[in-house]
């Protein structure tokens, strides 16, 4: 999961992206660039790390122009160091096109081979971004039949788009001349909002981003998220067009967004973050009450950040107070998204600092809204344990994770997985603590889809490993595991 905005507007986009991209910072710490189109040319800065750090005065004088797009990187493939591998991509045909991605191809073996043998395109780094921008950019020359570009072609170069690429793609593009396009893989795996709101002139101003926050923080309204499938192409002067361009688009979001991912303060594909987190916490204290029975507990306590919705729940329903004894370092950022264990380790340790007074003598129950690695949760029971617990119950708000993640979140190996070939109770002495309990799939699915009817299934291959979009098969996790890092 990575951010991305693309904004046309009346006035000059360089602020306005720059704090979009502020907003969506969670999702993504490895580099960050803007993009912008002014008349017939591109401006482009890119930097590795957050973007607090990464843009200087002088950059962003020079992001000229009233039409725009932004990324913030997490890689989930190639490498999360390599500065050439940092998004926006650029080609120079046809028109000259600027790409940014959110999400991950399963089939870039067969895209990179065919890009050389059959389409002669050079690419130059191993990121799959840079196969999606090469895909398109091709679909669309193959579509030009005269000098400008028309609509109907466009849209049906994404068209072809979908029939090659395999994977999971919220994308922005802005093409030289033309405007900006977005488009959604056919299974909406990654989330992608529509906003408008009118500028001064009386111009419609258009925004498309990775999560409803950054709409209402811009003042945008909520026009629609993006269809499964859909393409939205907007000219430099406010006109949107758009297009249903998959055979058979089907609406399957990504789980993991709801549980970890996004904002709370998000609606993604009409589900609040917020709420979906809530309800999560509502099933895990049923599940609670149901196996934990007898099991003494004093205070219910979350794991900052992602985790309180959730564990604010659970003290609810369970009746028991709910205390907060981690304090977190808001200086630290998300140890999940960062690359490499060394780096993630540490990190937990300098990010959570436990305070004695609220642990000592005290049954003390856990909750996270997910254990991936385990990185954080061993830690935090030993923590808990220094400080005096008596006993150490772990809850997660989200089922066990078993398989590797292929659609945008780096877990590429089964190994790193605490629950890969563990049951529950080698997991809870794995982690050292006296109980543990995982969120069952049905209630996750339960608690995630409640009260609506836009949703009705979710992508959740880390949780059951079974695998929706492409062919990811044995030997494909075999590949991503010898040759991702994690
Ligand atoms: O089992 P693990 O591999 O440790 O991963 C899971 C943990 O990582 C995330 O926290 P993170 O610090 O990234 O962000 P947060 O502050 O938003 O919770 C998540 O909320 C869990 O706490
Ligand atoms: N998390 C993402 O969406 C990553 C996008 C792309 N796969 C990259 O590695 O840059
Ligand atoms: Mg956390």
């Amino acid at each position: 999961m990575c951010g991305i905005v693309g904004i046309v507007s009346s006035e000059p986009v360089n602020q306005q992206i720059y704090d979009s991209l502020l907003l969506l910072q969670h999702r993504g710490q490895d580099s960050t660039g803007i993009a912008t189109l002014d008349g017939d040319f591109f401006h482009m800065v890119k930097a590795k790390g957050q973007v607090r750090e990464a843009y200087r005065t002088r950059d962003m004088r020079s992001l000229l122009g009233n039409v725009g797009l932004g990324h913030v990187r997490y890689a989930t493939r190639g490498s999360a160091a390599a500065e050439e591998e940092a998004q926006p991509f650029y080609v120079g045909a046809p028109y000259g096109i600027i790409l940014v991605h959110n999400g991950n191809l399963t089939n870039t073996r067969e895209l990179t081979a065919d890009l050389y043998n059959v389409d002669r395109r050079h690419l130059n780094t191993h990121s799959d971004t840079e196969l999606l921008l090469n895909v398109l950019a091709n679909e669309l020359q193959a579509g030009i039949t005269g000098l400008s570009l028309d609509k109907k072609q466009v849209f049906d170069a994404v068209s072809r788009v979908h029939e090659r690429v395999e994977g999971s793609y919220a994308a922005i593009a802005l093409i030289a001349g033309h405007g900006l396009l977005a488009f959604r893989d056919p299974y909406g795996i990654r989330p992608l909002v529509l906003g408008k709101r009118s500028g001064a002139n009386g111009q419609d101003e258009w925004v498309v981003a990775s999560e409803s926050l950054v709409l209402e923080s811009g003042g945008y309204e909520i026009v629609r998220d993006v269809e499964p499938g859909e393409a939205i192409l907007i000219s430099p002067d406010g006109w949107m067009y758009s297009q249903q361009c998959a055979k058979n688009p089907r609406l399957v979001p990504c789980a993991f967004e709801y549980i970890y991912l996004a904002r709370p303060d998000s609606v993604l594909d009409g589900i609040s973050v917020y709420d979906a987190r809530l309800r999560l916490g509502d099933v895990l204290a049923e599940e609670i009450a149901e196996q934990l029975e007898g099991v003494e507990i004093d205070v219910v306590m979350p794991i900052p950040d992602s985790a309180r919705p959730s564990a604010m729940q659970v003290a609810q329903k369970l009746g028991i107070e709910y205390r907060e004894g981690f304090f977190k370092n808001r200086y630290v950022g998300r140890t999940f998204i960062m690359p490499g264990q060394a780096v993630r380790k540490k990190s937990v340790r300098q990010k959570l600092n436990a305070m004695s007074t609220e642990f000592k003598g005290k049954n003390v129950l856990i909750v996270d809204d997910s254990i991936v690695r385990g990185t954080t949760s061993r830690e935090i029971v030993e923590m808990a344990r220094s400080a005096g617990a008596k006993s150490v119950i772990f809850a997660s708000a989200a089922p066990p994770v078993v398989s590797p993640h292929v659609y945008g979140i780096n877990m590429p190996s089964r190994a790193e997985l605490i629950a890969h070939g563990r049951e529950p109770s080698e997991i809870a002495e794995a982690l050292g603590a006296d109980h543990l309990i995982y969120l069952s799939v049905e209630g996750m699915n339960r608690a995630i889809m409640a009260g609506q009817d836009r949703v009705t299934e979710l992508e959740q291959s880390c949780f059951t490993g079974e695998y929706i979009a492409g062919s990811v098969d044995a030997e494909y996790l075999a590949w991503v595991e010898a040759t991702q890092e994690s």
